[in-house]
């Protein structure tokens, strides 16, 4: 497919053009994507005589190279007969320029983007995005895509917009009547930033409230409560069931039991026996007959009710507490925007439906199926959130570059994602407007060297003039990240974790799971090794059991995709011996 895409090193420039101007840029390069190839003018004279022009706007020209096959890279756009100047100055790339290999030259798309601070890589919302933000819904709507379509920025500016509705619509009252909610506390603290850059005016932005999901069960249990829940460490959570399997005799494991109380009690909200042997598992592959079932509510009622005198709490279980407490009030908000949807419980969802009344724009969900790392499945409908006949699907990408999309895409497999409207959802048609170099995969033969390999390569990105903050290092696992970290320490690279804000100067490290709705612009995962990925214990947990196996794999998949689509310019991968066989989808 013919391809006209911007340069990572033209992102910056490009969101300060003029929005007429940006958007002649991308419908030139739409018109260019679906076969119209507009005019591509030679320039007399050019140092490069593969460059050229392509008009965009009235006297506004973009300056164009060839990439690949007919792929086309957009340098600048600029008044025509500025565009002809720069253009006639570009230089022909060096044939020996090989952006994808590691060596301290560093891909020459990044060592062009000295100059653009990532937090600049600002928003100017597409048409099409701006109508969904700004739309008047008959109920709840949704809003799907892949990584990089703008899910977040629709979301915050879903919020910013209720918020001034709000406050024309009851000047009178302020007070918070929006939450925007979010699954992560880098991406909510993120957006009460951002948050505060949209609504400059102190009434209209104390009208939002912006909390992680775990934060605002929290917060309502604890004003219920007149005290603050103390919440239980999950390691010490499956210590406490694995003790109450044996002592109750119990033919399960204690993660089986976790499970059970999380995933189908706490899910549906089980209030009695009879209802539970009623109850349809789903997702729960262990068939369990009735006496099994009464066996398992026992436990899980003293279990419980044991926590409950100590004092402790899960997060679930809290926003199934908040869900009740709320019931019994008035709802806390008029609007409930909620991004990263896909990865919440049933439970959280209870919560947020009984924070808001049931009407007109109540509830605005925001997630993608394809980046679901939790064990979590829902069907909002059984929840009482109807999204039917409202809801949007993203296809243009504007953070991750084609070339990884390419790379990340296969690592889903071929079954398509369940929505959260229970309708199958996939990624046809997703593409990107960006171009980049291609991922880099390097195989090392012991650990040693494949610490060396990953120093030197974030050594090459931090020349070629990207930030440390720009830069995420990722491992499955802790064990991985500390060894990461160690490494880079130990060559003078000040490393943080990855949720930290602040802190410019050091580089970015943490497990996948926490790169979750973040964005950088070099990603570099270490240790995607195949005898640590899928890791063994997900494996072992499916106790030889087909389907839960099959969950397990997926799960992986999706969190690699996640975490190999937070880089918007270059993605490094590294493993030790044969690589996952994640990564070789033929391997499955
Ligand atoms: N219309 C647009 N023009 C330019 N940049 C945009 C536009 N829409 C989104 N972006 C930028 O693209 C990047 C990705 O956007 P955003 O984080 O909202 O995507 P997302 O769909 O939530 O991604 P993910 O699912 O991977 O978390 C952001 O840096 C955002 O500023």
């Amino acid at each position: 497919m013919s391809a006209l895409a911007i340069a990572p090193a033209f992102l910056s420039d490009f969101n300060h053009l003029d929005p007429e101007i940006q958007l002649g840029t991308l419908s030139v390069m739409r018109a260019y994507s679906s076969g119209h190839t507009p005019d591509m003018e030679p320039v007399p004279g050019a140092a490069d005589p593969g460059v050229r022009v392509v008009g965009v706007a009235p006297d506004w020209s973009g300056v164009v190279v060839p990439d690949q096959d007919d792929h086309y890279r957009l340098l600048t756009v600029r008044p025509r007969a500025q565009a002809l100047e720069f253009a006639r100055g570009v230089l022909p790339e060096p044939l020996d320029a090989t952006p994808t290999d590691p060596t301290p030259t560093g891909p020459p798309e990044l060592s062009g983007a000295l100059s653009a601070p990532f937090d600049q890589w600002q928003v100017t919302l597409h048409p099409d995005q701006h109508r969904i933000t700004e739309a008047h819904y008959n109920g709840s709507a949704q809003v799907t895509g892949g990584p990089g379509t703008g899910k977040t920025v629709i979301a915050l500016h879903r919020a910013a917009h209720l918020a001034v509705r709000d406050a024309a619509a009851h000047p009178e009252q302020v007070r918070e009547s929006v939450l925007l909610t979010t699954y992560n506390r880098a991406l909510a603290q993120t957006l009460s930033d951002r948050l505060d850059q949209l609504l400059p005016d102190p009434a209209v932005r104390a009208r939002v409230r912006v909390h992680t999901i775990d934060a605002v069960a929290h917060s309502v249990v604890r004003s219920h409560m007149r005290t603050a829940p103390q919440l239980i460490d999950r390691d010490e959570l499956a210590r406490r069931w694995r003790a109450v399997a044996v002592s109750d005799g119990l033919p399960f494991s204690g993660r089986f039991l976790v499970d059970e109380w999380e995933q189908v009690l706490l899910a549906q909200g089980l209030e009695t026996l009879p209802d539970y042997i009623r109850c349809e598992r789903s997702g729960r592959v262990q068939h369990l007959a009735p006496e099994h079932r009464r066996q398992v509510w026992e436990t899980v009622r003293r279990f419980v009710g044991a926590m409950r005198v100590e004092g402790v709490w899960t997060h679930p279980q809290l926003a199934a507490e908040a869900a009740l407490i709320l019931g019994r009030r008035a709802p806390l908000f008029r609007h409930v925007v909620v991004d990263e949807a896909q990865d919440l419980h049933p439970a959280q969802w209870r919560m947020l439906r009984a924070a808001v009344p049931e009407g007109p724009d109540d509830l605005f969900v925001v997630g993608d199926p394809h980046q679901r790392v939790s064990d979590n499945r829902v069907s909002l409908a059984s929840l009482g959130i109807n999204v039917r006949g409202r809801g949007h699907r993203l296809r243009i990408s504007y953070r991750v570059t084609q070339e990884i999309l390419d790379w990340a895409t296969p690592l889903l497999g071929h079954r398509p994602a369940l929505g959260m409207d229970d309708d199958a959802d996939t990624l046809a048609g997703y593409r990107s407007l960006l171009r980049g170099p291609a991922p880099v995969v390097r195989g090392c033969s012991d650990p040693a060297e494949e610490m060396r390999a990953l120093g030197d390569w974030v050594r090459v990105w931090l020349e070629a003039g990207v930030a440390p903050d720009g830069i995420a290092v990722a491992g499955r696992n802790q064990w991985v990240v500390r060894k990461v970290a160690k490494e880079l320490e130990a060559r003078g690279v000040p490393t943080v974790p990855s949720e930290t804000s602040g802190r410019a100067d050091a580089v970015r490290v943490g497990t996948m799971h926490r790169l979750k709705g973040q964005e950088f612009r070099c990603v570099a995962l270490v240790g995607v090794s195949d005898h640590l990925l899928p890791p063994k214990a997900a494996i072992e947990a499916a106790e030889g059991d087909q389907v839960a196996l099959e969950q397990a794999v997926q799960r992986e998949r999706m969190l690699l995709f996640v975490a190999c689509t937070r880089a918007r310019d270059a993605l490094y991968v590294s493993h030790v011996g044969p690589a996952s066989r994640l990564v070789q989808p033929q391997a499955l």
